[in-house]
């Protein structure tokens, strides 16, 4: 899904469009905070703007990210959120023009979108496309394979897949069914986002980005999900979520909140500054 988004194949086949790289050089990371836990995911000062026009919309993030963590992102609309989970990925509206973001230690810009998912950066859309004509069991076996094959495992023949592949459904309580239906085609807002979250099971990835999983779900599919995402957590495994909503947190509990604000993190606290918000709303927490 990552790459086909980007007008890709998760193989990064012809036709692929990547994202315009910064001309930022990598900064060494890996390092450990005190806790002995490495760092996964490691912003410093990114900016970016929209290819297409130059506007200036991410202003210098600062975000680490350690293996085993769990962090949400929350801000007012149209603060940066979703764009800086798409430049992290590689989306190719944006243009990096500062600062750095380094993923396991590696220089994420100097990496293709489908590299990145290989190295096991999940993104998981706000609004899933549909990809007529590929069913989903085909999409979900070509990317693990991918991702398999990068790793240098060894890739899955249908038989195996399906093995692998069910205990993941049953997990989100998907029927099988979905696995021959067309990639997200005339699937509800909901069962999109519960496939979403089976591409990143199938993909074991270790960064998951969760961009409004909660959106357009209802009571018992948010549970289901949630409970899916808590049920792949590993010691070496991270979620970044952003969210408008308490309720998503209260399933999935981040040791960090972050509010955006005009393209910036501006604060980072607890869970007290989601009571905070939910009691007085971003009024409460502006530094603008
Ligand atoms: N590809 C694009 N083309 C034009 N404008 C864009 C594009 N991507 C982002 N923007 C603009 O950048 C700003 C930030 O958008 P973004 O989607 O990152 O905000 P957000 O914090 O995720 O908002 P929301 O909470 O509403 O999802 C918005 O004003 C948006 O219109």
């Amino acid at each position: 899904m990552r790459g086909a988004a980007f007008g890709c194949n998760r193989a990064g086949g012809p036709g692929c469009r990547m994202m315009r790289r910064t001309t930022v050089p990598c900064r060494a990371s890996g390092s450990s905070n005190g806790a002995g836990r490495p760092v996964l995911l490691e912003v410093k000062g990114l900016e970016a703007k929209i290819a297409a026009t130059g506007q200036q919309i991410l202003r210098g993030v600062d975000l680490t990210v350690r293996e085993g963590e769990v962090h949400a992102i929350m801000g007012k609309n149209g603060s940066g959120k979703s764009t800086l989970s798409k430049v992290l990925v590689g989306h190719p509206d944006y243009e990096v023009t500062a600062g750095t973001a380094t993923f396991k230690g590696r220089d994420l810009f100097a990496l293709e979108p489908e590299e990145r998912s290989h190295d096991g950066l999940f993104l998981s859309f706000q609004s899933p496309i549909e990809i007529p004509g590929v069913s989903n069991v085909d999409f979900l076996r070509m990317a693990c394979n991918a991702r398999r094959k990068s790793k240098g495992q060894a890739e899955l023949d249908p038989l195996e897949f399906y093995a692998h592949v069910v205990p993941k459904l049953e997990m989100l309580k998907m029927d099988p069914t979905f696995l021959n239906r067309n990639v997200n085609e005339g699937f509800s807002g909901g069962e999109k986002k519960r496939n979403e979250i089976l591409q990143l099971a199938v993909l074991e990835s270790e960064m998951s980005i969760l961009d409004e999983i909660d959106s357009g779900l209802d009571i018992d599919a948010l549970r289901d999900v949630a409970a899916a995402v808590n049920g792949l957590k590993r010691p070496d495994t991270s979620v970044l979520m952003v969210t408008h909503y308490k309720r998503l947190l209260d399933y999935i509990r981040p040791e960090y909140v972050h509010i955006m604000e005009a393209g910036r993190i501006t604060q980072t606290g607890g869970m007290d500054l989601v009571d905070q918000l939910e009691a007085g709303g971003y009024a409460t927490l502006s530094t603008a």
